[in-house]
C-alpha cells in the first residue's frame, strides 16, 4: 500500500474499540485516514441508543456487510468479536482488503488460522494482527528470533470485568476479597474459554513461542479497578519483567482504553511516509 494515498477504512463492531477508532479518525487524529462504512448489527438501533455519537456518522453506519464492501475501502478493523471475525474475514481477504483483527483469540484454532493466511497469500491483501493492549510487543517479537526459555502472562481485572464471562463458573466473584487466581494453562486454552478477554494472551503467544508454550494465569482483584498485565519473558537476548497498569474502558470494562489507540496508532503509519517502532 502506498503510504502517501489517503487510507479508506471501514470498521466492523461500533463498541468500545471500534466507537473509539472511528472518532479518533472523523477528527483527524488517525493520520491520513478517512472513514468510508461502519458496520453494527442493528442500525435502526444504534442510532436511537447512540443519537448523540453517532449523528455525524449517520451516513457511514450500516447492518449490511455488502454495503461495506461497495465503499471500497483499503482497510476493514475487526472489532466485533471473534464470530463476526470468523463469519466475515476470509470475504474481506478474498477481495484483497486488508484486515486490521482485534479479535485475536480466534487464531488459536489453527484450521482457521491457516484458513486466513492462505486467503490473504492467495489475494495479496495483508491480516494485521492488532497488539491491542499487549505492552512491549515489538521487543519481545524480535528477541523471540533467538532462543526463549520462558514466556508468561498474568491477567489481573477488576472483579466486574470478569462479570459474563466464565469466570462466574469457577469462582464466586462476588464472594471474593483478595486478588483470586481462577485459571491457569496455555494460552490456547485461555484465549478458547474467555474469547472476549485473552486477546494479548494469544497475541503474545503467536508473536513469540506459540500458544502451547505460552502460560497465562487469570485473576479477578476485587478492590482496585486497574487491568494490571505482567509478563515475564527471558530469552537468550535478554530479559523482560513488566507491569502494566491499565484503565478499564468507560464503555466495556473487559477491554482496556488503550485498545482503540493502538488502533489508531497503527492506522497512522499505515498511512503515514515513516513508521515509528515498526
Ligand atoms: N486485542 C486486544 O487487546 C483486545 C481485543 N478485544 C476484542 O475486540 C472485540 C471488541 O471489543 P469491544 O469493542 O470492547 O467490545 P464491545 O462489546 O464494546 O463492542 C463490540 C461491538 O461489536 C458489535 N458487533 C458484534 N457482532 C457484530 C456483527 N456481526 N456485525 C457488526 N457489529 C457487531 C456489537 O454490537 C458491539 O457494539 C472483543 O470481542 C474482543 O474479541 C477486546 C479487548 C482487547
Ligand atoms: O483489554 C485488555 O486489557 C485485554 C483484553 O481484554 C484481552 O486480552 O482480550
Amino acid at each position: 500500500m502506498k503510504s502517501q494515498t489517503r487510507l479508506k477504512v471501514g470498521i466492523i463492531g461500533l463498541g468500545a474499540i471500534g466507537g473509539h477508532v472511528a472518532n479518533c479518525i472523523e477528527k483527524g487524529e488517525a493520520g491520513n485516514a478517512e472513514l468510508v462504512a461502519l458496520v453494527c448489527r442493528n442500525k435502526e438501533k444504534y442510532l436511537t441508543i447512540n443519537k448523540d455519537q453517532s449523528s455525524h456518522f449517520k451516513s457511514l453506519i450500516t447492518d449490511d456487510i455488502e454495503a461495506l464492501f461497495n465503499a471500497k475501502p483499503d482497510i476493514v478493523i475487526e472489532a466485533a468479536g471473534q464470530e463476526s471475525l470468523n463469519q466475515y474475514g476470509i470475504t474481506i481477504l478474498e477481495k484483497g482488503i486488508d484486515l486490521l483483527v482485534s479479535s485475536i483469540g480466534l487464531f488459536t484454532n489453527d484450521d482457521i488460522l491457516d484458513a486466513f493466511t492462505q486467503t490473504a497469500e492467495q489475494s495479496g491483501a495483508q491480516m494485521l494482527l492488532s497488539a491491542g493492549a499487549l505492552p512491549a510487543l515489538d521487543w519481545m517479537s524480535a528477541s523471540s528470533l533467538s532462543k526463549v526459555k520462558k514466556v508468561f502472562i498474568t491477567q489481573e481485572k477488576p472483579v466486574i470485568s470478569w462479570k459474563g464471562t466464565h469466570a462466574e463458573k469457577l469462582i464466586d466473584l462476588d464472594a471474593i476479597t483478595e486478588p483470586t487466581c481462577f485459571f491457569e494453562g496455555t494460552a490456547r486454552e485461555a484465549a478458547n474459554i474467555f474469547p472476549k478477554s485473552s486477546n494479548i494472551s494469544a497475541m503474545l503467544a503467536l508473536a513469540t513461542v506459540g500458544l502451547d508454550k505460552t502460560k497465562v494465569r487469570l485473576v479477578a482483584d476485587p478492590i482496585s479497578l486497574i487491568m494490571n498485565t505482567l509478563i515475564e519473558f527471558d530469552s537468550e537476548v535478554g530479559q523482560l519483567q513488566l507491569n502494566c497498569q491499565g484503565i478499564p474502558s468507560p464503555e466495556n470494562p473487559s477491554t482496556s482504553t488503550g485498545v482503540p489507540l493502538s488502533i489508531v496508532k497503527s492506522i497512522r503509519n499505515l498511512s503515514s511516509p515513516i513508521h515509528y517502532g515498526i
